[in-house]
């Protein structure tokens, strides 16, 4: 596959080696402001920065080429990508988190959620720890773990703040340098605790996950998700 890489920073880097290793060629590396010609490329990659992901998605769309985005920070404009998406027929996966164990670890999260939905007595609490270049604070990670939280639980919202209200889920966003991601959900009672944890060793997850949903989406038409990829059920 030809590949343009719409964000050539940290994990562009790294999901070019992968692509490289596969077979594949790049064809665009796109950084700030550059001007690409998207049509030359069969799919794009994007891992941008978040004032950016939109603009890139939606460019591939208008230009009928298939685009893979793991930018966070982003979601606001999500379902207005969505609408573009299908207006011009595109081809669209967007995950928080490409990773094979991260995606394992959503549906772990909602589980666990559901079993606990109906015990009393324990707090839930989450932790993300990552890099101290990252932009966005919570880890978009963090957010779907939440989410899938307040779809099996009574729990309404998710607050950056620890002394958050009891019917919304607290995150503490830890920044470390050179932590690649680490994510944590604990159930605390005052008898014990149940803590289920991801630990990302380094990026080369987040991107080998990123070229296969690349690979796998070439010559549909839609809006998919890893489950769909990974065919998590
Ligand atoms: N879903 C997942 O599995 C993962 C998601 N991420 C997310 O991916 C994103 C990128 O992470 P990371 O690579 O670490 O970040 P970096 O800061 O290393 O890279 C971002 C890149 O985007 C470039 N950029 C800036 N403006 C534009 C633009 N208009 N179009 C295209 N590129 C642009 C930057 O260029 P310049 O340096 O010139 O400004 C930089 O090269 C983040 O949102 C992060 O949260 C990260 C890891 C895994
Ligand atoms: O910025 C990062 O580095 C990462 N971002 C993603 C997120 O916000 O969840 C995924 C991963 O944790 C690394």
């Amino acid at each position: 596959m030809k590949i343009a890489l719409l964000g050539y920073g940290r994990m562009g880097k790294e999901i070019e080696k992968i692509a490289i290793s596969r077979g594949h060629e790049i064809v665009i590396r796109k950084a700030a402001d550059t001007e690409i010609d998207i049509t030359q490329a069969d799919v794009a990659i994007d891992f941008s920065i978040p004032t950016s992901a939109f603009e890139n998605i939606t460019n591939c769309f208008r230009n009928g080429v298939p685009v893979v985005s793991g930018t966070t920070g982003w979601l606001d404009n999500y379902s207005k990508a969505l609408d573009i998406c299908e207006e011009n027929k595109g081809a669209f996966i967007y995950a928080s988190n490409f990773s094979v164990g991260v995606n394992i670890f959503f549906e772990l999260n909602k589980q666990l959620a559901k079993m606990m939905s109906n015990i009393d007595n324990y707090d839930i609490a989450m932790e993300e720890i990552h890099h101290t270049k990252k932009l966005d604070a919570p880890s978009g990670t963090a957010i779907t773990l939440a989410e899938g939280i307040i779809e099996n639980t009574s729990k309404e919202n998710w607050d950056l703040d620890e002394a958050s209200s009891e019917n919304n889920i607290p995150i503490v966003a830890k920044r470390i340098p050179e932590v690649p991601g680490t994510h944590s959900v604990w159930y605390n009672s005052e008898v014990d605790s149940i803590e289920i944890k991801h630990t990302a060793h380094s990026r080369k997850g987040f991107a080998l996950g990123a070229v296969v949903a690349a690979e796998w989406l070439l010559g549909k038409t839609g809006v998919f998700t890893m489950k769909d990829v990974l065919n998590i059920s």
